[in-house]
C-alpha cells in the first residue's frame, strides 16, 4: 500500500434525488470540508435553497444545480422525492439517469481524485475512464443491505450465511421487500441498480459504526469482495437555532421526561383509518403528546382526518402538528421522555443519542430491519405488536408505549439501561471523531493508490 500523504482534493457527491440521502451526504461533506477537502455537491437545482442552511462551509462546499429533465408520468417540475408519491420514484430515477450529460460535464470540468455516489449505478463508467475513484456510499443500514441486497443472483431470504436470525423480517413481511425486483429505472430493477452500484464501486461506504453493525459489514465486505469504509453516524451537533416558540411553550408546561412525541420520518404518509388509530391510541395512554405526521391519503390537513371528538378529549395534552417541526431540538426537550418512531436510519441515530424511551412502528423495508436491530439485538426500545396485514390497534400503540413510560416497569428499566450505555457511548466527542480521522486517513490511502 503506498504511503499517504496528506493533502486536500476534490470530490463529488451525487446522492439520490430525496431529502434523506441529499442530508446525510451533506453532513459527510461538512466533516470532509472540515479536513481542508473541496466539495462539488450535485442535486436538483429545486433542492439547492432546502438545503443550503446545513451547509456549514460555503466556501468549500458548492451546491451545484442540475437541471432535472421531464419524464412523462411525473407531475410537472416534479424534483426531488417530496415531490411526489412513492409509486412514481421510478421515474423520478429516470430523470437522474438523464442527467448524466450533466454529471460528466462537472466530473471533467472539476477534476475530483473521488465521487461519492448511490443510486446512479453508470456512474463508475464516466470515472474509470478518466483514472477518478468511487465511493457508493451507503445511508441506511448495514443489516438491511446484507439482508437484500448481496449480490447472489438466487435471492433468499436471508441469504446463505447471513450473520443474524433476530436481523430479519417475519414471514408475512417478506413481502416488504418485494420491491427490489420492480423495474427502478429503464430497463433495471432496484436489485440490479444497487447490487450494480456496489459492485462497481472502488469502495463500499455505509453510514454505520462497527460497535453496533460489525458483523453485517463483515458479511457485506465478504460478499462484495471489497473494503468497506464506515462513517460513523454522521449526525451534525445538536441545532443552535432555539425551539419554535410555540413548541418551546408548549412543551414548557408539562413535567420532565412525560411527553410522548411521535414521527414517521419524510416519506410516510398512513392509510386514514390507521392514522386515526393511532391517534386513539395517543388518546388511550392518557400522557401529553406531541405528533408530526403528514396528513394520512386523502386528507389535506390533519385536522381533516381527526376521529371524532378526538381535539376535544385530548385538548390541552395533546397536539398533532401542522407541519414539519425541529425533531432533533424536541427529542433534546427536558419535558420529553418517549419517541414513537417509525425507525427510518436517521431517526434511529436520533433516537439512540437522546434520552428518550423508544417505540417502533416501522411502515417500510429498512425500517423494519432498523426496528428488529434496536429491539431485538440491542435491546434498547420496543416495537409495536401489528397483525398480520399490518395494522396495529390502539391497544397494542399504546401498551408498547406504556410499557416502557411506566415507573418501575420491567421492560422500560431494561431498555433504558441499554440505551444509556449505547448513548453515552455514541455522544462521546471521541467516538465520532474517530471514525472522522479514519475516514479521511481511509480515502486519502485510497486516492493516493
Ligand atoms: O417533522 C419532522 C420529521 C422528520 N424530521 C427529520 O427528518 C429526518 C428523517 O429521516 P429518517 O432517516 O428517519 O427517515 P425518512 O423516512 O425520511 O428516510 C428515508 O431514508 C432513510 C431510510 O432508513 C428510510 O427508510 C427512508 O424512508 C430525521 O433526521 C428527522 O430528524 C424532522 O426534523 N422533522
Amino acid at each position: 500500500m503506498s504511503e499517504s500523504k496528506p493533502s486536500n482534493f476534490h470530490i463529488v457527491m451525487f446522492p439520490w434525488f430525496a431529502f434523506g440521502h441529499f442530508t446525510p451526504f451533506l453532513h459527510l461533506s461538512n466533516k470532509l470540508a472540515e479536513k481542508g477537502h473541496t466539495i462539488t455537491f450535485l442535486l436538483p437545482a429545486k433542492a439547492q435553497k432546502e438545503l443550503q442552511h446545513l451547509n456549514l462551509h460555503p466556501n468549500l462546499i458548492t451546491l451545484h444545480p442540475l437541471t432535472i429533465p421531464h419524464v412523462d408520468g411525473l407531475p410537472s417540475g416534479a424534483a426531488t422525492a417530496s415531490d411526489i408519491p412513492l409509486s412514481l420514484d421510478h421515474l423520478l430515477v429516470i430523470a437522474m439517469d438523464r442527467t448524466r450529460d450533466q454529471v460528466e460535464l462537472v466530473i471533467k470540468h472539476t477534476k475530483p481524485k473521488l465521487v461519492f455516489y448511490d443510486f446512479s449505478y453508470w456512474l463508475p463508467e464516466i470515472t474509470k475512464p478518466l483514472g477518478i475513484k468511487t465511493i457508493n456510499y451507503s445511508i441506511v443500514s448495514a443489516a438491511s443491505i446484507a439482508l437484500a441486497l448481496v449480490p447472489d443472483p438466487e435471492l433468499q431470504v436471508p441469504p446463505k450465511g447471513y450473520p443474524s436470525t433476530s436481523v430479519v423480517m417475519r414471514r408475512h413481511e417478506a413481502r416488504a421487500l418485494s420491491f427490489i425486483s420492480f423495474p427502478f429505472g429503464e430497463g433495471v430493477s432496484f436489485y440490479e441498480r444497487i447490487t450494480t452500484s456496489m459492485k462497481e464501486c472502488d469502495v463500499i461506504s455505509i453510514r454505520t459504526c462497527h460497535e453496533i453493525e460489525g458483523k453485517f459489514c463483515d458479511y457485506l465486505g465478504s460478499q462484495y469482495n471489497k473494503p468497506l469504509f464506515l462513517t460513523g453516524p454522521v449526525l451534525p451537533e445538536p441545532a443552535k437555532t432555539p425551539l419554535e416558540d410555540r413548541w418551546a411553550k408548549w412543551l414548557g408546561g408539562f413535567q420532565p421526561s412525560s411527553v410522548v412525541y411521535c414521527a414517521f420520518g419524510s416519506q410516510n404518509i398512513l392509510e386514514k383509518e390507521q392514522f386515526q388509530e393511532l391517534l386513539l391510541g395517543f388518546e388511550l395512554t392518557g400522557l401529553p403528546f406531541l405528533i408530526a405526521l403528514r396528513p394520512p391519503i386523502g386528507a389535506s390537513t390533519v385536522e381533516e382526518a381527526f376521529p371524532e371528538g378526538f381535539e376535544e378529549r385530548t385538548k390541552g395534552r395533546g397536539v398533532v402538528s401542522r407541519g414539519w417541526v425541529q425533531q432533533q431540538t424536541i427529542l433534546a426537550h427536558p419535558s420529553v421522555g418517549c419517541f414513537v418512531s417509525h425507525c427510518g436510519f436517521g431517526s434511529m441515530w436520533e433516537s439512540l443519542m437522546s434520552d428518550c424511551q423508544i417505540v417502533l412502528v416501522p411502515q417500510l423495508g429498512d425500517q423494519i430491519l432498523n426496528t428488529r436491530l434496536m429491539a431485538e439485538e440491542l435491546k434498547v426500545g420496543v416495537e409495536v405488536e401489528r397483525e398480520e396485514n399490518g395494522w396495529f390497534s390502539k391497544e397494542n400503540l399504546c401498551k408498547a408505549i406504556m410499557s416502557v413510560m411506566e415507573k418501575d416497569s420491567e421492560v422500560g428499566n431494561l431498555v433504558r439501561k441499554n440505551h444509556v450505555k449505547w448513548k453515552n457511548s455514541l455522544v462521546n466527542p471521541e467516538f465520532m471523531k474517530g471514525y472522522t480521522d479514519k475516514f479521511a486517513k481511509d480515502i486519502q490511502e485510497l486516492v493516493n493508490k
